[in-house]
């Protein structure tokens, strides 16, 4: 059994900070959950207190069955079965690739045939052989980068954690870094909780992603889910590059607030919410441009599949996906919100800031 389970976890700094409020969060065996949230909303502090470096000040946290933090018990972080991590490979530069990567082993009391063998077959898992032998300052980044994933691997681990693992490298190494771990994860049915400031990236590689936001959870869902139903604005902002709009709900049509923005009833998802006042969330895809006077062309950005355009609209810039030809700044455009999602004013939080 390799979940892991938040309950109702909190974690206040000795400064008074409060790092983690009110966590609830069952990871299943074999699950890929990423963490993601602005600066400050608590992904390392969760992290490092499941890797047993911080100890929640209540609440508490199983791996599989076994307790290993609450009030009485702390499990120190070499006795929970974890591989790490971290975004700097911390792989010794004076021993061979194959010392870094036994080094676990042989702190387990591992017998040399047996170490060998595994050694082997996590140097096959991660791409490496035949660099047995290598120091590693002869390596490449994303070549340590593997060194030290097959190190945190060769343990067995009941859980990877990755901080940040793959921040560090460029693209398109860290594209093809992110396609491995995907299939060697896999491959093994390892359990991973990934922290990462790369919002792609999580949605990319993860089965379920959570946001964070001030220590508390936003909201828990698979990758479509967290897109197409964000839980609040701020999350849709978030995770989306949505244009948030307040105002009103009132006989089938919500009307922004001060603006000319009206969207009717049936291109919003209400999610089960009456008339009143709110918020409206506008994904990017989900606004088309056409020939007019309405809005101008702020900045016009190509992509591979639609492109990235942001648009002053009476003062408010929405950012919207443009497929086809690229509008040029300063190009007037007529708005039209071809769908978006209602919040009553409850739901509409605190923003969650802009990304990490
Ligand atoms: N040792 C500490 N003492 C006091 N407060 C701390 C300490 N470490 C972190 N914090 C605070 O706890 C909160 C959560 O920090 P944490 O590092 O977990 O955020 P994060 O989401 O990982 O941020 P980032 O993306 O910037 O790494 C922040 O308000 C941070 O300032």
């Amino acid at each position: 059994m390799s979940s892991v389970t938040l309950t109702n976890v909190g974690l206040t700094y000795p400064d008074g900070t409060v790092g983690l409020d009110g966590i609830d969060l069952a990871i299943a065996d074999g699950e890929f959950v990423a963490l993601v949230g602005p600066s400050g909303s608590g992904k390392t502090t969760l992290l490092r207190a499941i890797a047993g470096f911080l100890r929640p000040t209540a609440g508490s946290i199983h791996l599989g069955e076994a307790l290993v933090a609450d009030g009485s018990t702390l499990v120190a972080p070499e006795k929970r079965e974890l591989g790490m991590v971290f975004q700097q490979h911390a792989v010794w530069p004076h021993w061979s690739v194959e010392r870094n990567v036994a080094y676990p082993l042989r702190l387990a009391g591992v017998a040399k045939a047996e170490r060998q063998a595994r050694v082997a077959e996590v140097m096959a898992l991660v791409g490496l052989e035949g660099f047995e032998k290598r120091n590693p300052a002869t390596l490449s980044g994303g070549q340590r980068q593997r060194v030290a994933l097959a190190r945190a691997i060769v343990g067995r681990p009941r859980v990877l954690l990755l901080d940040e693992a793959l921040s560090a490298l460029d693209e398109p190494l860290r594209d093809s870094l992110r396609l491995e771990l995907q299939t060697l994860t896999r491959s093994i049915g390892l359990t991973v909780v990934h922290v990462t400031h790369d919002r792609d990236e999580a949605l990319a590689l993860a089965d379920r992603v959570v946001v964070l936001d001030g220590g508390r959870i936003q909201q828990v869902g698979t990758p479509p889910e967290l897109v197409s139903t964000p839980a609040s604005p701020a999350v849709a902002t978030f995770l989306s590059d949505a244009t948030v709009f307040t105002g009103v709900l009132h006989a089938g049509v919500f009307s922004a607030s001060g603006h000319g923005c009206r969207v009717g009833v049936d291109d919003l998802e209400l999610g089960g919410a009456g008339e009143g006042d709110g918020s409206i969330a506008v994904l990017p895809e989900d606004v088309t441009l056409t020939p007019g006077t309405g809005a101008t062309v702020t900045s016009s950005l190509y992509g591979r599949g639609s492109n990235d355009v942001v648009v002053d609209w009476n003062g408010i810039a929405v950012r919207c996906r443009v497929p086809g030809r690229r509008p040029l700044v300063g190009e007037a455009v007529d708005v039209r919100v071809e769908r978006a999602m209602f919040y009553p004013r409850a739901a509409a939080a605190q923003p969650v800031g802009t990304p990490a």
